[in-house]
């Protein structure tokens, strides 16, 4: 039964999980409003009736509809012409009060299971493995966490305004069967025969939706990178090189609407005649063929033809539906890739100071390689210590194993002595000031980007100026016309690289970290600058557990310990003056860079 219900009634499960009773509450008002409708309906029939008799005499065959017109005479109020006609309208009035009720609460319900959609979405991003990420599409994220989040939105509108439609087709046909059998039964039987060829049509559609989200995500994909590759793409005359990929994604796009839409299109016009071929041809087999008398026909067809056009309206949702339904597979997809890598996280809170880091013998690969390969480090508390090597040997790896970022495969990584799978990641990182590789920059002032929007306290303002001077960037502040509450461009596009890392290395220092790492924080600094931050980061040392993975020796100096990586394994380690006469490596490494 489970079975069934989810194959046919997939869609309704779907919003089932996330609403659960509301979507009963929708269906419920649905109902309702069709029971009025019907209600009002019944109103015609003595009007019809009065018609008929002065007419062609046909009245016999709406008795049975005239249940609730019996009740009233049964109470022994008399029927009059302008008790009908306050009746009717008492009853179309209702059903208007009850369709309100249910728009709104249809936006609301919508809106709701929206921002739930939203939310699990952000929630599952935020916990997602580090490592599952970096391998994943960032456009295909964006898009199914924007674009098809929209789709998903409209798949719910049209599929429960089809289902409203489906019960004023059901209401309507209840009377035409009522008033003429025979006649709603050819009617049907045509009905359901012309609906075979709409199958294939539905079919195309869904088939067109799942396409189009599929291109929408390589499009936002294409687009993410043509935006943060700007400056390369046109400085080196590649733009519209890399721009025929984008419009080639454009181009199909395109393809994929307009398939949709002329599908729509076909259904849209091909149905009215459609259903009229049906009825003339029912009402020439009744009429010529069959014998039968034209007046309940046409009574019967009154209701059919309004049934018709709730049938056409629920089609044209359903079929609208079905372009936006591809979303809905793609959302849960999409939600459950979230979820199936999440990052592992541990319950133990690191609530004290983190007096020490401990590796002992780890390794990490990426699929079969071995990246890090059997590393052994102790990291004591307000130490210094940096890596150096080659391109390639790991040296971000291992600082990203420290941070918690990757999880480790084999070994041990003790955070004052709590292994890392069984702390809590957050209460550690949150300790943690990473300066990447490419500095964060927020558009937002100066001031927003090194507090992250803090409020604008006597003590803030003094941590605020504190952090800048640390990080050598204080002049450049004062320069400023509206000094910290100048807007720095998007990602920093009016800052030069110096600058850019000095901002987020005053953001590290701005908050209370326990631990800095610079992953060649200070690689993209004039030889003035970097003088000025190395002094900083010198008399930061002794206040800070400092990792640096640095490629410039001068930097790392005075490091209390220098790590020598090589193909993901420490190949020595020691103080500076200790590899200069025992490292020919760290030797060369010297020599050339004192050279440059
Ligand atoms: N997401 C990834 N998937 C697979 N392999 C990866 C991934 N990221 C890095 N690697 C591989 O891991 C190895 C170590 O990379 P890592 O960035 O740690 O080196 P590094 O010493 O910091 O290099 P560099 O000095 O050039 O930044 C490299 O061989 C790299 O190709």
């Amino acid at each position: 039964m489970k079975k069934i219900i989810e194959k046919y009634f997939e869609s309704l499960v779907y919003f089932y999980r996330a609403l659960k009773y509301k979507v009963f509450i929708i269906l419920l008002l649905s109902v309702l409003i069709g029971f009025l409708d019907g209600l009002g309906l019944t109103m015609f029939l003595p009007l019809l009736t009065m018609v008929s008799d002065t007419g062609s005499g046909q009245n016999g065959d709406t008795e049975n509809l005239n249940f609730l017109l019996k009740f009233i005479t049964d109470l022994n109020i008399d029927l009059t012409l302008i008790r009908i006609l306050i009746l009717m309208a008492c009853f179309f009035i209702a059903k208007s009060i009850v369709v309100y009720l249910y728009e709104v609460y249809k936006v609301n319900v919508q809106q709701q299971f929206i921002t739930k959609i939203r939310f699990k979405n952000l929630n599952r991003l935020n916990n997602l493995a580090f490592k599952y990420f970096i391998s994943s599409d960032p456009g295909r994220i964006q898009n199914t966490m924007t674009g098809e989040v929209d789709r998903v939105a409209r798949a719910f509108l049209t599929y429960f305004t089809a289902f409203q439609a489906g019960i004023m087709v059901v209401v309507y046909m209840y009377f035409a069967f009522t008033i003429d059998t025979k006649f709603a039964i050819l009617v049907s039987i045509g009905g359901v025969i012309t609906n075979f060829i709409y199958k294939k049509i539905y079919k195309n559609t869904k088939g067109a939706s799942r396409k189009l989200t599929g291109e929408n995500n390589i499009f936002q994909s294409l687009v993410i990178q043509h935006v943060s590759n700007f400056k390369y793409l046109k400085a080196t005359g590649s733009i519209s090189k890399y721009s025929n990929k984008l419009k080639s994604s454009i181009d199909k796009i395109e393809i994929s609407n307009v398939k949709i839409g002329k599908l729509a299109a076909f259904l849209t016009a091909s149905r009215e005649p459609i259903v009229v071929l049906v009825v003339v041809s029912v009402i020439y087999i009744q009429t010529s063929l069959l014998g039968s008398s034209l007046g309940p026909i046409l009574i019967s067809l009154l209701f059919f033809y309004r049934a018709l056009n709730f049938l056409m309206q629920m089609q044209n949702q359903w079929n609208k539906f079905l372009a936006v339904s591809g979303s809905m597979e793609n959302m849960t997809r999409f939600s459950d890739e979230l979820k199936l890598n999440k990052e592992e996280n541990g319950s133990v809170a690191i609530k004290d100071r983190v007096t020490k880091i401990e590796l002992n013998e780890v390794y990490f690969n990426y699929g079969s390689n071995v990246i890090i390969n059997g590393v052994s480090l102790d990291i004591p508390r307000h130490k210094t210590i940096a890596f150096v090597g080659e391109s390639g040997s790991g040296k971000t790896t291992l600082v990203n194993l420290i941070a918690g970022l990757l999880p480790i495969d084999r070994g041990e990584l003790l955070i004052n002595n709590n292994n890392i799978a069984d702390i809590n990641l957050n209460t550690y990182q949150s300790k943690i000031g990473y300066i990447t590789q490419d500095p964060v920059i927020f558009n937002d002032t100066i001031f927003n980007n090194i507090t992250f929007w803090d409020e604008k306290s006597d003590s803030n303002i003094k941590k605020f100026n504190s952090a800048i001077q640390k990080a050598a960037i204080f002049d450049f502040v004062l320069e400023q016309s509206e000094r910290e509450d100048t807007l720095l461009g998007s990602f920093g596009s009016n800052l030069s690289g110096g600058q850019k890392q000095r901002i987020s290395i005053a953001r590290e220092l701005y908050k209370d970290v326990e631990i800095l790492i610079l992953d060649e924080a200070t690689s993209a600094l004039d030889s003035e600058t970097e003088k000025e931050i190395q002094k900083n980061m010198d008399s930061l040392q002794g206040d800070y557990t400092i990792l640096i993975v640095a490629h410039r020796i001068s930097t790392i100096k005075n490091a209390d310990k220098i790590v020598i990586m090589n193909k993901g394994k420490i190949e020595d380690d020691g103080s500076f003056q200790k590899l200069y006469e025992n490292s020919p490596y760290f030797k060369k490494l010297v020599s050339l860079q004192e050279l440059s």
